[in-house]
């Protein structure tokens, strides 16, 4: 049974950690992409994003329908906003109510909130097992060594 690893990314910092676990595992890679537009800069950035997450937003996925009966582990992967995971991450866990399945969360974050981030996860994902869960500070900023850490740490999780 195969690995995907899914994710969301706004600024191009879980995307690169999700490249990165999907070539080191030989995995599957899917990006999810929010039919929602958020303000790309400054201030509004932050406002809305944050608002968005306060508000239980769940915007509409534009990519293909996902067949999870390929697929016995999943890594989710996400930024943190607002201490917690983002609206598309949510509407992913609402469309495909994913069970029994070996799961590894990642989240990239600017400094706190990771572990908020991981808890609420799991909450929301019930009826699965967590494999295991690691927290990336502001990758794109320290390339080489989020690079080495996600290679670690997901050829780490090919035993368990
Ligand atoms: C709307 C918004 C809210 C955020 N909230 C938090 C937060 O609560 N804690 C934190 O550490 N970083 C926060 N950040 C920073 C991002 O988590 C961080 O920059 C991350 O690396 C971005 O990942 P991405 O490049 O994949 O979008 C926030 C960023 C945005 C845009």
């Amino acid at each position: 049974m195969g690995t995907l690893v899914v994710y969301f990314s706004f600024d191009g910092n879980t995307k690169f950690i999700a490249e990165k676990i999907a070539e080191t595992i030989n995995a599957d890679i899917i990006e999810l992409k929010s039919s929602k537009k958020y303000p790309t800069e400054g201030f509004s950035k932050y406002f809305w994003g944050g608002k968005s997450v306060i508000f239980g937003e769940k915007p509409k996925l534009i990519n293909d329908s996902i067949d999870f009966n390929r697929y016995e582990t999943v890594f989710i992967g996400t930024p943190v906003w607002a201490g917690s995971y983002t609206p598309p991450i949510k509407s992913f866990i609402r469309q495909y109510k994913l069970q029994g399945k070996r799961i590894a969360l990642f989240a990239c974050h600017g400094g706190n909130g990771a572990e908020k981030c991981f808890a609420k996860l799991k909450a929301a994902l019930p009826g699965n097992k967590f494999i295991g869960e690691m927290a990336f500070l502001e990758p794109k900023k320290n390339s080489e060594e989020s690079s080495n850490k996600a290679v670690k740490w997901a050829d780490g999780l090919r035993t368990i």
